[in-house]
């Protein structure tokens, strides 16, 4: 199983309610995975504020911030808030620098989401305490995303959690399993790129990252994606200003996807989709196999 939700929205002045509809929705797909859950959010500006970079941690020692802040050129004010597994730093620096920051002063601890506007929480156990410890019903911004997972690839721990997050304002979550990732994963290796955890969705992620990197749009990058990995999956990608659904080409993991005028929402299930504003004015359907849907901030 494995359950996904997901929701850009298009109307600023739903902004300031972006973490209670995320929080209904999760209801949605609770049982869909009761081992664990990740949530993202971008721009919440309380959690990752303006001309700051938000790099979220796990295994971080207690010292963390003051650590970091010795280390980054002019010791700024750095801020740790933990929440469960997840601990989220902030400083007025540039992402790449804080990052390297966090990972000399803690090799031991693992970077899980980095951005400018992002903040990423990851933890085993279930979904609905997990959103009550991380806050999801306070969070505010235009765009969040939660996956709930049954594991089927790797240990049910933090790191086996999704959303993976491994370039800067960047998550992809996964319903399925690629069954060729130990293939992709040798051939990323090669060309120098390094794995956090044995999950097949982070070798999806690492591949998406890198074909971005390389000048990508997203709807190229999942069509790639779709060349490469043999398997099933239902995937949901969100970038700095872009939302993407993809399906595989036999399409055997659900998703339903609702466009309205204020917002565009997908989920695993109908019903998480049930209680957002206006929903029965939205189109409402179910994405073709192997087709890329995206839309732009
Ligand atoms: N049930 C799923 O969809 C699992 C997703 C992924 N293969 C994982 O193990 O994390």
């Amino acid at each position: 199983m494995c359950g996904i939700i997901g929701l850009h929205l298009r109307d600023p002045a739903l902004h300031p309610v972006l973490g209670r509809l995320l929080d209904d929705m999760l209801g949605g797909v609770a049982e869909r995975g009761p081992d664990s859950v990740g949530i993202a959010v971008y721009g919440d500006e309380e959690r990752t504020p303006p001309g700051h970079a938000a790099v979220s941690v796990l295994r971080a020692p207690g010292d963390l911030a003051a650590t970091v802040g010795g280390l980054l050129p002019g010791a700024p004010a750095v801020c740790a808030q933990a929440a469960g597994d997840t601990t989220v730093l902030t400083a007025p620096v540039a992402v790449d620098a804080l990052v390297a920051a966090v990972s000399a002063a803690a090799p031991d601890a693992l970077v899980v989401g980095s951005g400018t506007d992002l903040v990423v929480y990851k933890g085993a156990g279930h979904p609905r305490d997990l959103a009550r410890t991380y806050g999801l019903r306070d969070v505010t911004g235009w765009q969040g995303l939660a996956h709930t997972r049954m594991a089927t690839e790797s240990a049910i721990n933090p790191e086996g959690c999704h959303p993976y997050s491994v370039g800067a304002d960047q998550c992809l979550v996964h319903n399925g399993s690629f069954s060729n990732h130990a293939t992709v994963r040798r051939e990323l290796q090669r060309r120098g790129t390094a794995f956090d955890s044995e999950n097949d969705s982070e070798v999806g992620a690492r591949f998406v990252a890198a074909c971005l990197a390389e000048g990508d749009d997203l709807e190229k990058a999942l069509l790639r994606l779709g060349e490469t990995f043999d398997g099933f999956y239902t995937l949901l990608v969100t970038t700095a200003d872009g939302f993407a659904v993809v399906r595989d080409e036999i399409a055997c993991k659900p998703a339903v996807i609702a466009e309205h005028p204020r917002w565009v929402a997908m989920a695993s299930e109908f019903r998480a989709l049930a209680d957002l504003p206006g929903i029965d004015e939205a189109r409402i359907f179910e994405p073709d196999p192997g087709r890329v849907y995206t839309w732009q901030r």
